[in-house]
């Protein structure tokens, strides 16, 4: 195939004539366009800077071609607007809106959309361009050039529209490259058809419609110092969403979770993002918000779900929410206000469900070093000899020392990843801080549960624990085994795997042998805190 034929030939006619453009010409817009084409395939522009990229090829080396502009929608649309404009012409198309009438049907673009055919015109002689050969002429344009693009998959249509200072300018340099060109432009919709769709099916939940929570890290603004100031998020939970399961069915129990996204999103701003963060756990994230204006939405939108009853084929369904509230500082971002959040939701749930809780720093010294309330717990051995000398044998290794294994519900999972942590047993809870270690095991929020039982007179006192939690994105370890357990048969996200404890003299117990499957009631429902 010559370099004419490239030029002139159309689908099923037999080769044109040559024109009369400079051969020069075609062979710099043959290797503009090919070098452009060679581009797309290797960069993934998307669709609309894949237009301007070779509209900006062609443009360099086709001189006479003064205005590109694209356009895709709907056969049926009722108005064309031109856009991806290019060229120093495009002051032709500045404002240009084409509404389907009787005068705009005959001129160029409508007609494209009618029919699947390239079209040239000379506007000078070309009767359609009446309406507008003034315009065109004072922006010195004389012939156009009208590809029809088309989206199988999605039924799109759209068109990419050309022109240039000459008459039959287009018809000179030959139609054949245009032509491919249409083909290559029509597979650039129908990837950015495709592209679309995914890119939708990866950002929402498909139940609910809403985002989910891979978009909502996604989509979360730059923050640090100087950025957005105060934002806040809320995480909602369903109260006893289970037994909507259980005694209506599961298909009632999705007509519920839609329904609560959709008063959810009745009830925010336009700003504010909702996602669903888990099974029957939902997030808002309320940019611009300080802690005082997050409570107050929350009791909003609790009193909105809660209030109402859902409608439901067999009979409406009361759906109360529990929620927790945490203020997102300036320079932080999602995860870890995240967390706090789920610990207070932890103790709307506790305390009776149908409720907001609000993370507040809990002691004078978290609030002046503005830490979580879990860092606030003792850190040091006790002043006894014998641990003592344990702290010592362990040569430091222990970075924190707890007063019972209750206390770890207060730690944030991130706080106790790679940490060693030392429990001392108070000798009239051995069995119910068994019982808690247990229920950390069976809840497999734990990975890496190397325990070491350290013995006075025979019996235990303390247990050391290297602890690593699955799944790091929890809030407190019991959120943490929770959000495991509800998503078992998933794979968590590796954690880095904590240092071992050395030796010391007393045998190893590992908790973390072999054990029956939790039984039912919720194995991690921890147990109210000691009395003291
Ligand atoms: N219908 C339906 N149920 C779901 C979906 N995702 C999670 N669930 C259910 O949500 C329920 C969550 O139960 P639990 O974690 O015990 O919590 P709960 O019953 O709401 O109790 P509390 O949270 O303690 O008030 C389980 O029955 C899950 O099967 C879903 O997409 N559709």
């Amino acid at each position: 195939m010559t370099l004419s034929d490239l030029f002139h030939r159309q689908p099923g006619e037999p080769p044109r004539r040559p024109g009369a453009a400079a051969p020069a010409e075609q062979v710099a817009l043959a290797e503009s366009l090919l070098q452009a084409c060679a581009h797309l395939l290797t960069h993934r522009l998307d669709p609309d800077e894949s237009m301007r990229w070779v509209f900006d090829a062609l443009l360099r080396a086709a001189p006479r071609v003064r205005l590109c502009w694209s356009w895709v929608g709907p056969p049926d649309a009722l108005r064309i607007v031109p856009g991806n404009v290019c060229g120093p012409a495009r002051g032709y198309v500045d404002g240009l809106v084409l509404e389907r009438n009787q005068v705009t049907e005959s001129g160029p673009a409508f007609s494209l959309l009618r029919q699947d055919q390239l079209v040239t015109h000379n506007i000078r002689a070309d009767s359609p361009y009446a309406p507008w050969r003034q315009a065109y002429q004072q922006h010195g344009l004389r012939s156009v050039l009208g590809l029809p693009l088309r989206s199988e998959r999605s039924g799109s249509r759209g068109m990419v529209v050309m022109y240039a200072d000459q008459a039959d300018y287009f018809d000179q340099l030959g139609l054949g490259m245009f032509d491919s060109l249409a083909t290559l432009l029509g597979a650039v919709v129908v990837q950015a058809d495709q592209q679309n769709r995914l890119t939708r099916e990866a950002q929402q939940d498909p139940l609910t419609g809403l985002l989910n929570r891979r978009s909502l890290y996604e989509h979360q603004p730059p923050r640090g110092p100087g950025l957005e100031r105060c934002a806040s998020v809320l995480l909602l939970d369903l109260d006893h969403f289970k037994t909507v399961n259980d005694e209506r069915g599961h298909l009632a129990g999705d007509e519920v979770l839609k329904a609560v996204a959709r008063r959810l999103l009745d009830g925010v701003r336009s700003a504010d993002r909702v996602a669903r963060w888990g099974g029957e756990e939902f997030l808002v994230w309320l940019p611009s918000t300080p802690l005082e204006g997050a409570r107050r939405l929350a009791e909003s939108l609790r009193e909105r779900i809660g209030s109402v009853p859902i409608a439901l084929p067999g009979g409406e369904v009361r759906q109360t929410v529990s929620i927790g509230v945490a203020e997102m500082r300036p320079d932080e971002h999602l995860e870890p206000a995240v967390a706090r959040a789920d610990e207070v939701l932890y103790e709307a749930k506790r305390h009776g469900r149908n409720q907001v809780c609000v993370w507040r720093p809990t002691t004078p010294e978290a609030a002046a070093s503005d830490r979580p309330p879990g860092t606030a717990l003792p850190n040091n051995p006790p002043d006894d000899p014998e641990l003592a000398l344990i702290g010592k044998q362990l040569d430091g290794q222990i970075t924190r020392w707890n007063d019972g294994a209750e206390r770890l519900f207060g730690y944030s999972a991130q706080e106790v990843i790679g940490r060693n942590i030392a429990l001392l047993l108070p000798a009239d809870r051995l069995n119910e801080e068994q019982r808690i270690l247990d229920r950390l095991q069976s809840g497999e929020a734990i990975d890496n549960l190397e325990t070491t039982r350290l013995h006075r007179d025979g019996h235990p006192i303390a247990v050391t624990l290297s602890v690593t939690p699955l799944w790091g994105r929890g809030g407190t370890i019991v959120g943490a085994a929770k959000t495991v357990r509800r998503r078992r048969g998933t794979e968590p996200p590796a954690a880095p795997s904590a240092p071992a404890l050395p030796p010391v003299d007393t045998p190893p117990v590992h908790l973390a042998a072999p054990r029956p499957p939790a039984a039912e009631p919720d194995p991690l429902q921890p147990t109210p805190p000691p009395t003291p």
